[in-house]
């Protein structure tokens, strides 16, 4: 469902209809295709519910359901859920534009039922029966290697040149870029898996997986009231970002509906930056908190900034403490960032925090999966990258280990898919 602004709404009913399908597959499995349950093996676990129809209200969080259709995709304006997968997966040897576009179709078709709590036909897995859709995203995006690979050179946009190398950089090219990007978000981790293994399943013979990675988020409900999420290092993180209230958040961030050029299918797009950045957290948890705060530039505890007021307060890069000092340092992440430093250049950040276990050296392999959307990426991620790479006295506690950068098309309505105007246009 979408407002009159074209943003997608967020369905809270207790029980809607589609989540109840899938629930009550258990005790219908005969009706809708038990051939797939049962190749699951699911055989005993049907027999055992056979009736399903007094099944328990789902809570809040598993009935919560974003809409699949709409002018732009989902996973975008939206926030970011307690569980995510990020994928990118290479077109097999041989798969042309015509194999893609089946691929496209296949996904945007599942992701569609999914999101809406529907069982896939066939779907034998069981993975996600008893949960409700759990505000499932699913959003595709094009890499720019693609292009070349469906003969679609002429309708790459021009926003698709390879990021700048900023001298930080410590990327690994195998989990890096790639044709086809995925992004799976969800508020429970077994259908946001659930997804994910069954996009993995449709790709095959088509597209095969070039890297993926998985994160998380706070819980909803696990805090007295909602609040801005916290990420590894312990801060408060999404507080200056752009709402979707504001005035210009569709024009920083989607692509205008009325776009022309060999690029048109991008209306309403987006462009996704994805950046694997680990933390030295070792080093950072040595640190002081009043070093840790100055390096921000806002408090820990509550994340007001360090030039007064409360987390929302506007920021003053301007004020100095009594001593004639910058209340917020010269280097501090902040003041590098802001929009104010950068000529105006904004982006939407929608991360998910990772560990991946322990190096080595018994660090942790931790960090953010940082993923930056913007209309334009020269507007947004690069600039300001670019200052932050120079600057930024929190580089020093960060490593980027792998990037991309991805052509989100907009959204599509029903019986379409997400790319038809590239692959079919
Ligand atoms: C290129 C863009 C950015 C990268 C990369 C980045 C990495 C990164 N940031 C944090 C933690 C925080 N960032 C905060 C604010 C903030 N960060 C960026 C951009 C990038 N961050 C911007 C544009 C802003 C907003 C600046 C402003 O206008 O005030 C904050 C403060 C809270 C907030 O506003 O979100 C924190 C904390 C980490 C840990 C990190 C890499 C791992
Ligand atoms: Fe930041």
């Amino acid at each position: 469902m979408a407002d009159t602004t074209g943003k997608a709404k967020k369905t809270t009913a207790t029980e809607p209809e589609s989540v109840l399908s899938r629930r009550r597959l258990l005790g219908t499995a005969g009706a809708v295709g038990a051939g797939g349950l049962l190749a699951g093996g699911l055989a005993g676990a049907a027999g055992a519910t056979a009736a399903r129809d007094d099944v328990a209200p789902l809570s809040g969080v598993g009935s919560a359901a974003l809409p699949f259709h709409g002018p732009h995709q989902a996973g975008i304006a939206d926030p970011a859920q307690a569980h995510g997968h990020l994928l990118a997966f290479d077109l097999a040897p041989g798969a042309d534009r015509k194999a893609a576009a089946a691929l496209l179709r296949r996904w945007s078709a599942t992701a569609a039922e999914l999101t809406a709590g529907k069982a896939p036909k066939g779907d034998g897995t069981g993975i996600a029966l008893d949960a409700g859709p759990s505000s499932l995203t699913v959003t595709f995006g094009f890499g720019r290697t693609f292009f070349d690979r469906t003969g679609l050179t002429a309708r790459r946009p021009a926003a698709l040149e390879p990021l700048p190398a900023f001298t930080q950089d410590a990327l690994d090219p195998k989990r890096s870029d790639g044709d086809l990007w995925v992004q799976i978000g969800a508020d429970d981790a077994l259908v946001a898996f659930h997804a994910l293994r069954l996009l993995q399943k449709q790709a095959a013979g088509t597209a095969r997986l070039r890297w993926q990675m998985t994160g998380f988020n706070r819980a909803p409900g696990a805090t007295e009231r909602p609040l801005t999420g916290r990420n590894l290092m312990g801060q408060i993180d999404g507080t200056n970002n752009p709402k979707p209230s504001d005035r210009d958040f569709d024009a920083r961030v989607f692509v205008p509906r009325d776009h022309e050029g060999a690029d048109a299918w991008m209306a309403g797009g987006s462009y996704a930056v994805v950046r694997r950045i680990r933390m030295l957290l070792d080093s950072w948890d040595n640190l002081s908190q009043e070093r840790q705060e100055r390096v921000i530039g806002r408090r820990k505890s509550d994340g007001a900034p360090l030039s007064g007021g409360t987390e929302t307060t506007p920021v003053d890069l301007d004020k100095v403490n009594p001593d004639g000092t910058l209340a917020i340092a010269g280097d501090a992440h902040i003041r590098v960032a802001a929009p104010a430093s950068n000529r105006g250049a904004a982006m939407l950040r929608r991360a998910y925090s990772y560990h991946d276990g322990f190096r080595d050296d018994g660090a942790p392999d931790a960090g953010l999966l940082f993923v930056a959307w913007q209309a334009d990426p020269m507007k947004g991620f690069v600039p300001v990258q670019r200052k932050l790479d120079r600057g930024d006295g929190l580089s020093r506690f960060l490593r980027h280990e792998a990037s991309g950068l991805f052509a989100v098309p907009g959204g599509c309505e029903e019986g379409e898919y997400v790319g038809q105007r590239l692959l079919e246009g």
